[in-house]
C-alpha cells in the first residue's frame, strides 16, 4: 500500500477529483432511495401530482449528478493508475541500469522482466480497484449505515450478524491466498525464464532435434503455474456466490421483520423500500471492499518484489563525485588482485595477479578455458569489484573514479557481439552520439566492416534486427569492434573478440588496429596464438594464477603451458 501511495500521491490534484466524484456518487446512490421513500409515502398519504413531479425532478437531477460522479471516478482512476505504472516502470528501469552484474546474477534477468511488466501490472489493477471501488465502497458503507440507523433503528440489528461472518471469510481467504500469490509470481518468473532460453536458443534446439524435450520442459513450468492459479481462483470463486447468498438471506429477513412492522403500523412502506436499498448498498459495499481486500495479498506480493528491486543498492557505487579527469591516459596496473564471485567467496577465480600496461602496449592473456581471462578483464570497467588488491587506471584506483568517467576511458568489446535494433550507423554511434559520418566510416574501415556494409542495400542505414540477428557472427564482431573504435578510448579491451573472424580478416584487422590504437593501451584475451603472438607482453593464466609472462618467443622457450597451446595450433616451422 505504501508503495502504491508513494506513486499515486504524486497526482494529488487528480486524486482530489477522484474523492470528490466518489462522494458525489455515494450521495446520489443514497439520495435516490431517500427520495423514493418520500415518493411512496407521499403517494400513499394522498399528496397530489405536484409532489410526485417535484420528487421525480429531484431524482432526475440526482441521477445526472450520479452519472457525472461515476465518469469522474472512472476517468481520474485511469489517469492516476496509468501514470503510476509508467512512473514505476521508469524507476525500475533506471534502478536496474545501476545494478552491477552481481545484482543481475542474483535476481536473474527473467525475474527482472516479470517484475517490471507483470508485477507492475498487478499493482496497477489493484490501484484501479482501490480508487474505483475501495474508496467509493468505504464511503458508501458508512453513509449507508447512517441512513439505515436513521430510517429504522429497530430493524438495524438484523444486519449485525452478517458482518462478523463476512469478515471471517475475508480474513481466511486473505491468509490462504498470500502463499498462492507468491508461488504464482515465482512460477511466472520460471515461464519467462524458460521462454527466453528456448526462444533465443531455437537454432540449437532444432539442430539437436530437442523440440519435444523443450516442449515438455515448458509444459512442466506452465502446468505448475496453472495449478497454482487454479487453486487461487478456486479460492476466489467461492467467495462472491457465498457473499451474495448471505446478503440475500439478510434481505429476506429484513422483508420478513419489516412486513410485520408495516402490518402493525410501526413502519411506512416507503421507509421499508428505502431501508432495503440502504441495506443492499451497505452489504454490497462491504462485499466490494472485501474483493479489494482479497486482491491485497496478490498485490502485496508484487509490491514486495518491486520494492526489492527499488531498494537494492548496487554493490558497485556510481561514485558521482569521483575522479573524472586524469593527467595521463592509458596506464593500467594490477596490484595483487584477487577475485571471487559473490556467493562463492571461498574459491577465488583470480589469485594474486599483478601486471602493468602502458599506452601503446598490447598485453594479451591466454590460458585454458575457465582459467579466469574474461573475469579478469571485467574487473577493469568494474563490472565486478576486486576482492583483494587494487586496479589502477592512470594512477588512480578504479573505485575512486566516477563510474561513468572510468567506463568512458575504456572500449570494451565483449566475447559475444551484441548489437541493438536500429541502423548500422546508429549502432556505430552508440558510444559517441555526435560522431561524424567520416568517423564511423573510418572505424568501419579499421574493423574491416566497410566492405560488407557497402554491399548492403542501404549501406550505413541498413536496419539491424533485434540483437543484430540478420548479420553473421563475424560481421557482428566487426561492427562491435568498430563501435568501440569510434569512441577512441584510452584502453581497448578485446574479450576474445576476434574468434568469429577468419585468419585473413583477423590479421588485417589487427594490423589496421595497431596503427589506429597507436597511443592506446590494448588488452586482448584470445584463444588463438596467431592473434596474440605479436603482443608486447603475453600473460599465461592457469586456474586464475599467472604462470608465465613474456613475449611469444620467450614464452615458447620458458613456459610449457604456452608451448603446449602454441604447438597445438602452429606447425613445427612456425614454432621454430
Ligand atoms: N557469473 C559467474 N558466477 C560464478 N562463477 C562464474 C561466473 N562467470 C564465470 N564463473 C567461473 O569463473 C571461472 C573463470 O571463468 P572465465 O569466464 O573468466 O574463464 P575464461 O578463462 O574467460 O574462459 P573461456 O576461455 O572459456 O571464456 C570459471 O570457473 C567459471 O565457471
Amino acid at each position: 500500500m505504501s508503495l502504491i501511495w508513494r506513486y499515486i500521491s504524486r497526482y494529488n490534484s487528480v486524486l482530489f477529483f477522484n474523492v470528490l466524484g466518489a462522494f458525489g456518487f455515494v450521495f446520489v446512490e443514497l439520495g435516490l432511495p431517500t427520495m423514493l421513500a418520500r415518493l411512496i409515502n407521499g403517494t400513499i398519504a394522498g399528496e397530489g401530482r405536484g409532489h410526485i413531479l417535484q420528487i421525480t425532478a429531484i431524482m432526475f437531477g440526482l441521477a445526472f449528478v450520479g452519472l457525472v460522479g461515476r465518469v469522474i471516478v472512472a476517468y481520474t482512476t485511469s489517469r492516476v493508475t496509468t501514470n503510476m505504472v509508467a512512473d514505476m516502470r521508469d524507476d525500475l528501469y533506471k534502478k536496474i541500469q545501476t545494478f552491477s552484474h552481481e545484482e543481475f546474477d542474483r535476481f536473474g534477468v527473467s525475474s527482472l522482466v516479470t517484475r517490471v511488466t507483470n508485477d507492475a501490472f498487478v499493482l496497477m489493477q489493484f490501484a484501479q480497484m482501490m480508487l474505483r471501488m475501495g474508496l467509493m465502497t468505504f464511503i458508501m458503507m458508512f453513509a449507508s449505515f447512517f441512513m439505515i440507523a436513521r430510517t429504522s433503528p429497530s430493524l438495524s440489528w438484523i444486519l449485525l450478524p452478517a458482518f462478523p461472518v463476512l469478515l471471517i471469510m475475508i480474513l481466511v481467504v486473505g491468509k490462504k491466498s498470500q502463499p498462492l500469490s507468491d508461488a504464482q509470481q515465482k512460477n511466472l518468473d520460471n515461464i519467462n525464464g524458460n521462454l527466453r532460453e528456448s526462444l533465443s536458443g531455437m537454432r540449437v534446439i532444432r539442430a539437436f532435434v530437442r523440440e519435444d524435450f523443450q516442449a515438455e520442459r515448458f509444459e512442466t513450468v506452465n502446468t505448475l503455474y496453472s495449478t497454482v492459479s487454479k487453486k487461487l481462483f478456486r479460492l476466489m470463486a467461492w467467495n462472491q456466490p457465498l457473499f451474495s447468498h448471505i446478503i440475500n438471506l439478510i434481505i429476506i429477513a429484513i422483508m420478513w421483520f419489516g412486513s410485520g412492522k408495516i402490518a402493525s403500523g410501526n413502519l411506512q412502506l416507503g421507509n421499508l423500500t428505502a431501508f432495503i436499498e440502504y441495506s443492499f448498498h451497505a452489504l454490497f459495499s462491504f462485499m466490494n471492499f472485501a474483493v479489494v481486500f482479497m486482491m491485497y495479498p496478490r498485490a502485496s506480493v508484487s509490491a514486495k518484489r518491486i520494492r526489492e528491486v527499488l531498494e537494492t543498492e548496487s554493490s558497485i557505487s556510481p561514485n558521482e563525485t569521483g575522479i573524472t579527469e586524469t593527467e595521463t591516459h592509458g596506464y593500467l596496473v594490477f596490484e595483487n588482485v584477487s577475485f571471487a564471485y559473490p556467493g562463492n567467496t571461498s574459491t577465488p577465480v583470480i589469485k594474486d595477479i599483478s601486471f602493468t600496461a602502458q599506452p601503446g602496449q598490447t598485453i594479451a592473456f591466454i590460458g585454458s578455458t575457465g582459467s579466469g581471462k574474461s573475469t579478469l578483464i571485467q574487473l577493469i570497467p568494474r563490472f565486478y569489484d576486486v576482492t583483494k588488491g587494487r586496479i589502477l587506471v592512470d594512477g588512480h584506483d578504479v573505485r575512486d573514479y566516477n563510474l561513468k568517467a572510468l567506463r568512458a576511458k575504456i572500449g570494451f568489446i565483449p566475447q559475444k557481439a551484441l548489437l541493438f535494433t536500429g541502423t548500422i550507423s546508429e549502432n556505430l554511434r552508440y558510444g559517441k552520439g555526435d560522431a561524424s559520418h567520416k568517423e564511423i566510416e573510418e572505424a568501419s574501415e579499421i574493423s574491416q566492416a566497410k566492405e560488407f556494409i557497402s554491399r548492403k542495400p542501404d549501406k550505413f542505414d541498413e536496419h539491424l534486427a533485434e540483437g543484430g540477428s540478420n548479420l553473421s557472427g563475424g560481421q557482428k564482431q566487426r561492427l562491435s569492434i568498430a563501435r568501440a573504435v569510434v569512441r577512441k578510448p584510452d584502453i581497448y579491451i578485446f574479450d576474445d573478440s576476434f574468434s568469429a573472424l577468419d585468419y585473413k580478416t583477423d590479421a588485417s584487422l589487427r594490423a589496421r588496429l595497431k596503427k589506429e590504437t597507436g597511443k592506446a593501451t590494448v588488452i586482448i584475451v584470445a584463444q588463438r596464438i596467431s592473434t596474440i603472438m605479436h603482443a608486447d607482453k603475453i600473460i599465461v593464466l592457469n586456474e586464475g594464477e599467472v604462470v608465465g609472462q613474456g613475449t611469444h618467443k620467450e614464452l615458447l622457450k620458458t613456459n610449457q603451458i604456452y608451448y603446449d597451446i602454441a604447438s597445438s595450433q602452429m606447425s613445427k616451422e612456425e614454432l621454430a
